[in-house]
């Protein structure tokens, strides 16, 4: 399998008069072309300069990075690569229908069925009713949405996400999930940055976790659930009833982590209620993970220096 990302020893110092910042210090991996690889840092980690730099937005650092075997300095690298930044700022007054028909025209693609093509993936972000509106109208998560449609809508060969989920509600975060999943089942690689936890992990194959600028480690979910063997994350509708304790995914709808020893009265009462399962998986926590990696490298908990990991909505502890 060929690479779609490559980083090879890049540091990068960001140098004022007053200071210098050392945002990567000696940061190594790659991604394999349709594979999904989460970055995952506290705040100031470093995450963002990373993408920064294979986008070549910072030019100024040391080492070498390749797309597709091509050098990052060039553009040419960045064929058939999308990216969807934390805060999207797409032209306000153009409509969604408008900027995802801009993407195409961007990246080359010329197809006869181009509106239609364009409102499908407006509709599979659930956003298909304001394909004519102005984004000046839209809310935040709406936009969030339609600037996924937007990357999505080129068929990329690599996306990069920075923190996909922030902003979105839990129904929106499971839409996503389930978007990106299918893109990856297609053959398509992601690189995603995250300190919201939970949600994306479900996609990642492997997972780098970033801490003061330097990779500490590389971890596969196998990893993560072998460390996490004794809990779960159940998905279930409630029957008449049941108190539904975890997060609403869709009515009637919830999701909880449980350990193991609660589930056989879990389930038990989910049952006697008239309610039933929908998933049952191993839970990965990467706050959990993240904390155990910096206690056996003697690393400062993020919390005792600049930046904080924030778990999402559910959970894990
Ligand atoms: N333009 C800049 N000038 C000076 N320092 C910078 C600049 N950009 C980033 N930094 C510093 O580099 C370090 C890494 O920042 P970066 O934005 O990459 O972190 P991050 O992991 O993306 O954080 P967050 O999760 O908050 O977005 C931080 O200490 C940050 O303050």
């Amino acid at each position: 399998m060929s690479l779609a990302l490559e980083f090879s020893a890049v540091s990068k110092v960001f140098r004022s008069r007053a200071r210098s910042v050392q945002a990567l210090q000696d940061v190594s991996f790659e991604v394999d072309e349709g594979e999904v690889f989460g970055f995952v840092g506290p705040n100031g980690a470093g995450k963002s300069t990373t993408i920064k730099i294979m986008l070549d937005v910072i030019d100024d650092y040391q080492g070498e990075v390749r797309l597709y075997g091509l050098s990052a300095r060039e553009a040419a690298s960045r064929k058939g690569v999308a990216y969807v930044p934390e805060s999207p700022a797409l032209y306000e007054q153009f409509t969604p229908l408008e900027i995802l028909r801009m993407a195409l025209d961007m990246y080359g693609i010329r197809r006869i069925d181009a509106d239609i093509w364009c409102r499908q993936w407006l509709d599979r972000f659930s956003v298909g009713h304001v394909a004519d509106r102005r984004m000046r109208l839209l809310s935040k998560g709406t936009a969030q949405r339609v600037a996924l449609a937007h990357a999505l809508v080129v068929s990329p060969r690599l996306l990069v996400l920075d923190e996909p989920l922030s902003g979105l509600d839990p129904v929106g975060r499971k839409d996503v999930v389930d978007i990106l999943s299918e893109y990856k089942r297609d053959g398509g690689a992601i690189f995603f940055t995250s300190h919201v936890l939970h949600d994306v992990e479900r996609i990642a194959d492997r997972f780098g976790f970033i801490h003061q600028g330097q990779l500490i480690t590389t971890r596969s979910p196998r990893d993560l659930v072998a460390d996490r063997a004794d809990r779960f994350i159940v998905r279930y509708q409630a029957g008449e009833g049941f108190a539904a304790a975890g997060e609403a995914i869709r009515t009637g709808e919830f999701e909880h982590e449980l350990a193991q020893t609660e589930l056989p009265d879990f389930i038990s009462g989910l049952n006697a209620s008239g309610g039933r399962i929908v998933t049952l998986k191993p839970a990965v926590s990467l706050e959990t993970m993240f904390f155990k990696i910096l206690a056996e490298g003697g690393l400062p908990r993020p919390a005792e220096t600049a930046g904080t990991l924030r778990p999402s909505g559910l959970d894990c502890g």
